[in-house]
Formats: C-alpha cells, structure tokens, sequence
C-alpha cells in the first residue's frame, strides 16, 4: 500500500472577501459609548473563499471523484470539509486578506488609532480594566472580525477595542492567540498585521510569566529588554512560509525588537508612579506551553539567562518588527518558578489570572502613562 495521501490546502485567492462587504454590521462609529459590532453576514464573509485543494509529495493532481487516491480512508463526501489550511504552519493569509481586515474595521470607526496593546492573561477586562477605560470606544468581537482566530483561553475575553485612553486614541486587543491553542504562529500574530495596515506605528504588548530571577517576586514588572524565542530554535517561526515584502524583508533584523527609547520612558513612568522598587528589565523566553515547565527546564532556563518565562508575545513582536512597527513589551510576574524537587508548590493558571486582575490599577496606570509619553514623542518627532 502506498503512503496516504498528504492534503495541503491554501486559501486560493487572494481578493479579500471583505471587500465591498463594509456596509452596515456597525451603525453609526463613535458616539461617547461602547458599541458591538453586529455580526450578521460575517460567517458567510469568512467562508466566502473556498480553498483550493493541492497534493503535497509526491506531487500529483487531486482528483476529488476518484476514490483511488484516498488509500481508503474515509474522507468527507464534499472534499472542502477536508480544510486544514487554518493550521497550515505557513502563512495563508495574504496581504490582500489583511488589508481587507482593516478596510473593514476602518469603515466602521472613526478613530486613527498610532499604538496598539495586547492585553496578557488576566489583564483582559474580564472584570474591567483598560480596554474598559478607553472612552467613545468601539470593540468589535473577534468572531465578528472576517478572517479573525477567536481566542479559547480563559482570561482572554475576545474583543477588539478601538478607544481613547486619555486622550490617545489606540486600538487594544482583548485577548490574544496561543501557540497550544492550535494556532499557527503566523495566524496567532496575524492581528498585529492588522493593526499594522490600521496605521499603527507602536506595539505594546503585556503577558503574564513566571519568575525565574530570584530578585522578582509574584506581582512585580519586568520590562523585556530581549528575548529567547525558544520556539524559533525548534524551526518554528511567524514568517516561515512565502514572503511578501509589502509587510517586510525576508530576513528582519531581531536584536533591536524591543525600543530603547520606550522602554527609557517606562522606567521613567516607573520612577513617576513611585513603583521602581517592583518594576525591573530583563529578558523573557517563550515556550510552547500548555503544560508549565519542569524543574529541570526552569533551571536550564535560569542558566541560560532567561529572567521570566511565558507562552506568547515573541511571535507578536517579531511580526511588529518585521513590519516595521515600534515595539515594547513587558510581563508581570504572576508566580516564581519552581526550581526545588522538594517543593510541593504548582504553577496554575487560576492564580496567573488572579494576580493580572489585583495589579490591574497599577498596569492600567503604566500604560496609561507610557502610551501618553510615546504619544507626546511622536508628536515631537513628526
Ligand atoms: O502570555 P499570556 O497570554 O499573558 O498568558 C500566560 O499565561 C498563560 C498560562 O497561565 C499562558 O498563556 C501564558 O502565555
Ligand atoms: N511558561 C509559563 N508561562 C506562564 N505564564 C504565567 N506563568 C507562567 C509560567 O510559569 N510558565
């Protein structure tokens, strides 16, 4: 018996089903209070594009009427239902695609938003936090949003939410897209490709992590000067795939990703808010997670020099600065890492949503802050 059959499948065509499809989901933009956008229409929208079926090695025409290709397995009468292609680890998602996302979402606000945030766990608003700040605010369910991966993660509640935070207008992400979610990279970090065809300039972007520098303790904030992107090491990567250089050079540069000059005006906001004694930098390593680490990987983390240690943000920031965004991150230390074979203490994702929640004020006030500082620096460097 031959070897079965490997279906990959792409999304084809690459015109944005969106297009032309922007009347009415919304009506009216802004008008002092939070508006949802009415999903009415999007599932048709989002399947507008059938894939097209292609046969991987060894390559040969797939035929869907004839049976003698499937090695007898048993597939789907309607060979569509076959779609992979959400998991496909190369980028599926066009420039096209993307811009037809922001169409969407521009025709429906009137805000111009330069600085995007994504929220980490617990710092979602689940029970009210920054997004819930932002004034003559938009937000848009991620299910409503054509082409848009929806989030599963408990304390990632799924929105995006155009507003003011002060008087900065942003655009704020809710909830973000996990490796272990299922998600490819690519798709996972998709959204700050929108951002990017928005017109935002500045990504800031927060996670919860755990603690390995014996200085941190649970509730303080680490500001990421660098990062091992320990996914990247094992070839997986959110530009892996074919190029398009309208986002960015096949080969971006990675050793300047988060901002100095940011990353100056945090700590200046830091010593402002009276809160230096909590707020450090360090460098973050990402992991596949879901599972938590061992000791023995904590500890080889700790050699490696890794500070705090998460399952996000690198694929976000790789992808900001391939395109060309400015971008700043930083964790909040949710739990120590356990290095101890005696200790019976257990990383859980309960007490990681719990502490975003009870150091809510303080991060909304940091961000408030520095979104109002990269704002005043962009303005003068205009
Ligand atoms: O990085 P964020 O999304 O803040 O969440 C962190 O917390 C979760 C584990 O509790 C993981 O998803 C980890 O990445
Ligand atoms: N990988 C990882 N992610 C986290 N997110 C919050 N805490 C942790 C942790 O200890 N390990």
């Amino acid at each position: 018996m031959s070897a079965p059959v490997k279906i990959a499948v792409s999304n084809g065509t690459t015109n944005g089903a969106t297009n032309g499809n922007t009347n009415g989901a919304l009506n009216g933009a802004t008008n002092g209070a939070t508006q949802e956008v009415n999903g009415a229409d999007l599932k048709k929208m989002k399947n507008a594009n059938p894939p097209k079926v292609y046969i991987g090695s060894p390559h040969k025409e797939f035929n869907p009427s004839s049976n003698d290709s499937m090695d007898g397995n048993q597939f789907p009468a309607d060979p569509l239902q076959c779609r992979i292609e959400p998991y496909s680890p190369y980028n599926s998602c066009t420039y096209e695609i993307v811009q037809s996302v922001a169409e969407f979402l521009l025709s429906r606000v009137t805000i111009r938003p330069k600085i995007g945030i994504i929220c980490g766990s617990g710092m979602d608003g689940t029970t009210g936090c920054l997004a819930d700040a932002l004034t003559d605010s938009t937000s848009f369910p991620y299910e409503t949003i054509p082409y848009f991966p929806t989030p599963t993660v408990p304390g990632h509640m799924g929105r995006l939410v155009f507003g003011y935070l002060g008087d900065v207008p942003v655009m704020c992400m809710q909830g973000r897209f996990h490796y272990y979610e299922g998600y490819p990279l690519w798709k996972c970090a998709m959204p700050v490709r929108v951002m990017k065809l928005v017109g935002v300039t500045h990504l800031l972007a927060s996670n919860a992590a755990g603690g390995l520098n014996n200085n941190y303790k649970v509730g303080d904030i680490m500001i990421i000067k660098d990062h091992i992107n320990l996914l990247g090491f094992a070839g997986n990567n959110p530009l892996m795939g074919p190029n398009d250089e309208r986002f960015g050079p096949r080969f971006p540069a990675i050793n300047r990703a988060y901002d100095y000059s940011v990353r100056r005006m945090a700590k200046a906001v830091a010593s402002e808010m009276n809160i230096n004694n909590i707020v450090h930098e360090g460098v973050y390593s990402v992991v596949g997670g879901p599972s938590f680490e061992t000791i023995a990987e904590i500890r080889m983390l700790a050699a490696l020099g890794v500070d705090a240690v998460g399952m996000s943000t690198v694929h976000e920031v790789i992808t900001a600065r391939h395109c060309g965004m400015t971008s700043f991150a930083f964790s909040l230390i949710t739990n120590k890492s356990v290095t101890d074979y005696e200790s019976y203490e257990e990383p859980n994702h309960a007490e990681v949503i719990d502490m975003g929640k009870h150091r809510e004020p303080v991060l909304k006030e940091f961000i408030a802050r520095l979104v109002k500082k990269i704002e005043h620096d962009r303005q003068q460097s205009k």
